[in-house]
């Protein structure tokens, strides 16, 4: 059989009738050959490409290859950790500034998200919308004609083409090849997309621009980010991979089955066909449930029940402290029925759908396609047939006839399946229009997070009923990078308040200091008058709504938080954090150095008890409250910064160890911002930053001069009344002491004094 000389009606002709006959091909073997030879192409041509990648990409990150060699140089003694995974390429700015404009707000409202972000009646589905979204994560997908993503999907189409046709000549040995062929480059297309826009979203959320930090914080049209990125992302590539294929057979099968039916029932039967196919699609159109939607909506539920469960792990201890399961359970099971309830209303929704659907492709098209098949049986004029035969020819013009009608039943047949199959990949379509919604909508904030442009009002009028309006879309502070110090000149403290109207609240009115090297500075005031968010404005996690911050650069400062944080990694990344093993080398610091810092906050106990430093262990349940703490202020003594804010980092730490930390950051030249509530910390300060909090105020002055000294005699004063309430309380207490045991001797001589004992 030499399928290469014929013309393609006549190969297609042939795939079917060896189809349809069962048949199996007589000489398979240059076929499969053909097969083997271009899955050995295809996956020659993949892993070279990954070595290739691999390379540049190793080039492109920051002596890489260079530093880990000369590392090993720096100490002697220190070893590197050996590389394990390859250098990461990250996304270039200009990329992702290039991609912004293509990802504008949605204009359909995400599920879970706030319901101010709905911009218009747009529904989820299969429509104008989800095509421009899916356009636009393309860009991602596949940046450029020459990449790993677009030579799959041409393999993977060029398969999907040939399948039919390979399939009949590679008969029994066959079809399963083929398969499986396209089904590798299936799972290898939807990896190569999860791994692009994976990278991508990382590269958009943890960056120098905090997005991280203003997606959590600062905005709340993402919730659940972890879902979006770890399960979205992979649903989304998945369907997207799968439906490709999914869609294109049925497709092709249509269309060769139309074909040949057109050949055996003549084109006005095949018009009347076509008619019955419009109709049907418009009525199922019609009556198609909002898939989309739905699926959408599945995924916020299922990212809901994670988080609970998230939530409860990371609290375990204090929920087990407070005897909590009980509440935690109901609330988890509260969340799961909620998503248990949606997926069943889905697979009712979905099984009325299915039967409807059914009985439109299987009963509707079959009793159409048979009655227009019928039609050259009975009026062969119609389908171009002969009619005026002579007797003689009359048994021959029946069989033809009667085989005509049986071949077209049997197309009819495959034609109604191929349908059935082809309206199923229109649901897992609609589906697709659910996630494509959602990871388009994590891309599009993230974009706009990292230009700074959140949700909620951007107008700058002023607000008669609550003052200023301090819109996260009208931020008119500045920061100055770059000063040997910390200044402040009319700055306000305001809350962020995403998606509130009212705008942030303003904590503090104001307020202008100036903290130069060596004057270490206390920060004071009441419970949530705002010191930490003096810090955060500092870091740049807040906001400067008005007038001017000036800082240092970003390696100058070094912040310590109030709860400590212990990251993921061995003893020794404790210390270093945010430094790397390789950093730490390159900086060419030593463990020994590390042990020495651990001295000075009283751990030097701890690399022993731990097994070294290269131990790794889930550090946040392995270290105490005051432990943790020392690490974290083991950290500051490793980075050695100019200035450090220290936010009630040492409330666990006992006082005279903490004095002991203090005086060894100054000696070591750093400029202490410290938040605290304690007097205690009085002397280690030279100024002292006061917020009252009432009506916004707050007072600035020196440790040490007539003011301060008057506000500790203040103090003083108020503690001595207390102490003189004490001999009160004495005499008090001995008098309830001796009526007890009056009591005790004179009472009944039966269980109730025992009692008595026993209560005391
Ligand atoms: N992301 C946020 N969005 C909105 N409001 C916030 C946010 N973070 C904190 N706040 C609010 O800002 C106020 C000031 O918080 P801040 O943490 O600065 O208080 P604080 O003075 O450090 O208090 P404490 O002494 O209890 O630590 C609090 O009322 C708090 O509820």
């Amino acid at each position: 059989m030499t399928v290469q000389s014929k013309d393609l009606p006549q190969q297609i002709n042939s795939v079917l009738e060896a189809v349809h006959s069962n048949k199996s091909a007589s000489r398979p073997l240059p076929a499969v050959a053909l097969v083997g030879f271009i899955a050995i192409l295809v996956g020659s041509y993949i892993s070279r490409k990954h070595a290739k990648e691999r390379k540049a990409a190793a080039a492109a990150t920051t002596g890489s290859t260079s530093a880990s060699s000369s590392s090993k140089v720096v100490e002697g003694k220190i070893v590197p950790p050996k590389k394990t995974s390859r250098p990461i390429k990250y996304t270039s700015e200009a990329t992702i500034e290039r991609n912004r404009k293509y990802f504008p707000p949605s204009k359909i409202a995400a599920a879970g998200s706030s319901a101010s972000s709905v911009k218009s009646a747009v529904k989820v589905g299969v429509n104008k919308e989800f095509f421009r979204q899916i356009e636009a994560i393309f860009k991602i997908l596949i940046p450029k004609l020459r990449c790993k993503e677009s030579v799959i999907l041409v393999l993977h189409t060029t398969f999907l083409v040939l399948r039919t046709y390979l399939s009949v000549i590679v008969a029994r040995l066959d079809g399963a090849i083929v398969k499986d062929l396209i089904r590798y480059l299936q799972s290898k297309l939807s990896i190569a997309f999860r791994t692009r826009l994976t990278r991508y979203v990382h590269d958009l959320y943890l960056n120098d621009q905090i997005t991280y930090y203003k997606a959590l914080n600062l905005d709340d049209r993402i919730q659940g980010v972890d879902q979006y990125i770890t399960t979205d992302i992979a649903k989304f590539c998945d369907s997207l991979a799968g439906l490709y294929s999914n869609l294109g057979k049925p497709l092709l099968d249509t269309i060769i089955f139309n074909y040949q039916l057109m050949r055996s029932i003549g084109v006005s039967g095949m018009g009347g066909l076509f008619v019955s196919y419009v109709i049907t699609a418009v009525l199922l159109r019609k009556v198609t449930p909002a898939f989309g939607k739905l699926a959408a909506v599945e995924a916020k539920l299922e990212g809901d029940f994670r988080s609970a469960h998230t939530r409860l792990i990371t609290n375990a201890e204090e929920i087990a402290f407070y005897n909590g399961a009980e509440l935690e359970h109901s609330i988890l099971t509260r969340t799961y029925k909620r998503l248990i309830r949606h997926i069943n209303s889905i697979y009712k929704i979905r099984i009325a759908y299915n039967m409807f659907e059914d009985f439109i492709i299987k009963y509707c098209w079959s009793a159409v396609g048979l009655t227009l098949c019928a039609l050259p049986v009975f009026f062969p004029t119609l389908a171009g047939m002969d009619s005026a035969k002579g007797v003689a020819g009359g048994d021959k013009v029946v069989g033809a006839r009667t085989k005509g009608f049986i071949t077209s039943k049997r197309l009819m047949m495959s034609l109604a399946d191929a349908g059935g199959r082809m309206m199923y990949s229109y649901k897992e379509l609609s589906e697709l229009a659910g996630s494509t919604l959602r990871v388009y909508n994590l891309i599009s904030v993230l974009h706009q997070l990292h230009a700074n442009n959140y949700e909620g009002a951007s107008s700058t009028d002023q607000n008669d009923s609550v003052g200023e309006l301090y819109s996260l879309n009208d931020i008119r502070g500045i920061i100055n990078y770059g000063y040997e110090g910390i200044k402040f000149v009319n700055v306000p403290i305001v809350t962020p308040s995403p998606g509130n109207v009212n705008g942030g609240e303003k904590l503090i009115h104001n307020l202008s200091v100036d903290v130069k090297p060596g004057g270490h500075i206390l920060v004071t005031g009441p419970n949530g008058v705002g010191k930490t968010g003096f810090a955060r404005l500092v870091s740049g996690l807040w906001p400067v709504f008005r007038g001017q911050v000036y800082r240092p650069n970003p390696k100058d400062i070094f912040y310590i938080p109030q709860r400590a944080y212990l990251s993921i990694g061995s003893l020794r990344d404790q210390v270093i954090y945010p430094h790397s093993h390789e950093d730490m080398i390159r900086a060419g610091r030593t463990d020994e150095e590390l042990m020495t810092i651990l001295k000075h906050v009283h751990l030097a106990y701890i690399p022993d008890r731990e097994g070294g430093w290269n131990t790794v262990k889930e550090w946040k349940d392995v270290f105490s409250g005051g432990e943790k703490q020392r690490m974290n202020l083991a950290r500051l003594f490793y980075h050695k910064p100019r200035f450090a804010i220290l936010d009630e980092c040492t409330s666990a730490v006992s006082s005279d160890v903490e004095g002991l930390m203090y005086n060894h950051a100054k000696d070591l030249g750093i400029t202490l911002i410290t938040i605290s509530h304690r007097p205690a910390l009085f002397k280690y300060h030279l100024h002292l930053l006061k917020l009252t909090g009432d009506n916004g105020q707050w007072e600035f002055s020196t440790i040490g001069t007539a003011e301060q000294r008057q506000s500790l005699e203040k103090e003083m004063a108020s503690l001595q009344a207390k102490l003189n309430e004490v001999d009160e309380l004495k005499r008090r207490h001995a008098e309830i002491q001796k009526e007890l045991e009056v009591g005790m001797n004179t009472g009944p001589q039966d269980g109730t004094k025992v009692q008595k004992r026993g209560l005391f």
